[in-house]
């Protein structure tokens, strides 16, 4: 069969702000649900699907984390992955730097190993079954606060070999960067690469702090950001990647509609930024629909969706070899 032409949102790419658990659909909560014998509060898939409708970052984290509960066996996490690479590759994605929560699962009793033995399963073989390369980053929840993160990064060092990063995601306002530095400084020490979300629903302060106190390598949304002048001269002279999220955007009412977003201020002053999808099963899409819908929503150009493409292999930790051939295929693509 002759490959499909590449449209904008079937574009090689790499995909780097996509949380594991965000990408759980409903379809596999129930059948996760019905094999751990589970019971859920909804009538059914579209019941269930119907409750989508986000007021704030936190009013998805509830949905978020009770969605989660299906998960218990590392055959569950598995399936989620494998489910995920399935739909990413369709749209492009030929890279991907995955975020997982495992607070969010060693807190109701899931451990940590079960949890990176199920990812593993899936991973480990993501480049022969799906054409995508893929490496994990351990997320803090900055809610549950630092010391919490210092014990969980204790364990996550027992396994360090087996995640490229950390970062920190869940409810960002009242849980600065900074408070969380200690933990960073420590995960840096041991090699791994270091990312923040900062400037989502929280002020451009907490984007400073990622970058001053943190020492992060990019950072997660920063659409913040656009409120303080020196902090966007700031990024795009040290070329700082920016993981934006635009339907999540959206959907969580960090912004009020797609045409309003900020990413062609950000792009237009010089910021390294990157299309991603976060949570593409609540969020209304994968990485190549926020594309699609910049294209549409925002008029970029097929030139310029290239060039966000290329941008997210540049920002990607990844081996020269292995960046060089993602170029490749996006300029090919
Ligand atoms: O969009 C998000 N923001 C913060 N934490 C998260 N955890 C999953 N998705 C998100
Ligand atoms: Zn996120």
């Amino acid at each position: 069969m002759a490959p499909e032409t590449p449209t904008p949102s079937t574009l090689p790419k790499a995909e780097l702000h996509v949380h594991i658990e965000g990408a759980l659909e409903p379809e596999l909560t129930f059948d996760r649900a019905r094999r751990n014998g589970i019971a859920l509060p909804y009538a059914g898939v579209e019941d269930l699907r119907g409750r989508y409708d986000f007021s704030d970052l936190q009013s998805f984290l509830d949905l978020y984390y009770t969605g989660m509960n299906v998960l218990r066996q590392a055959e569950d996490f598995t399936a989620l992955a494998d489910d995920y690479l399935a739909r990413a590759a369709r749209q492009g994605v030929r890279h991907a730097e995955i975020f997982f929560d495992p607070q969010a699962h060693t807190t109701r009793g899931v451990s940590l190993g079960t949890v990176l033995d199920g990812l593993e399963a899936s991973l480990s073989s993501s480049r022969e079954r799906f054409g995508v390369s893929t490496g994990l980053i351990a997320c803090f929840l900055r809610d549950r606060g630092p010391e919490e993160a210092e014990r969980m990064l204790d364990e996550l060092l027992e396994h360090s070999h087996r995640i490229i990063g950390v970062g920190l995601d869940s409810a960002e306002l009242g849980h600065p960067p900074a408070d969380f530095a200690n933990v960073f400084a420590r995960a840096r020490e041991a090699g791994l690469h270091l990312v923040a979300h900062a400037g989502e629903e929280g002020p451009a302060e907490y984007v400073w702090q990622a970058l001053d106190v943190l020492g992060v390598e990019r950072v997660d949304h920063g659409i913040r950001a656009i409120d303080d002048e020196e902090l966007v001269k700031r990024l795009a002279r040290d070329r700082m990647p920016l993981t934006v999220c635009p339907l999540s955007n959206v959907r969580l009412r960090c912004v009020d509609t797609l045409s309003q977003h900020c990413l062609p201020r950000l792009v237009d002053a010089g910021v390294r930024t990157t299309i991603n999808s976060d949570d593409p099963s609540y969020f209304g899409g994968h990485v190549g629909d926020n594309f699609e819908a910049i294209e549409h929503e925002l008029g970029f150009g097929v030139p310029e969706l290239r060039e966000l493409a290329l941008n997210s292999v540049e920002a990607a930790f990844l081996s020269e070899s292995e960046r060089d051939r993602l170029r490749g295929e996006v300029h090919s693509g």
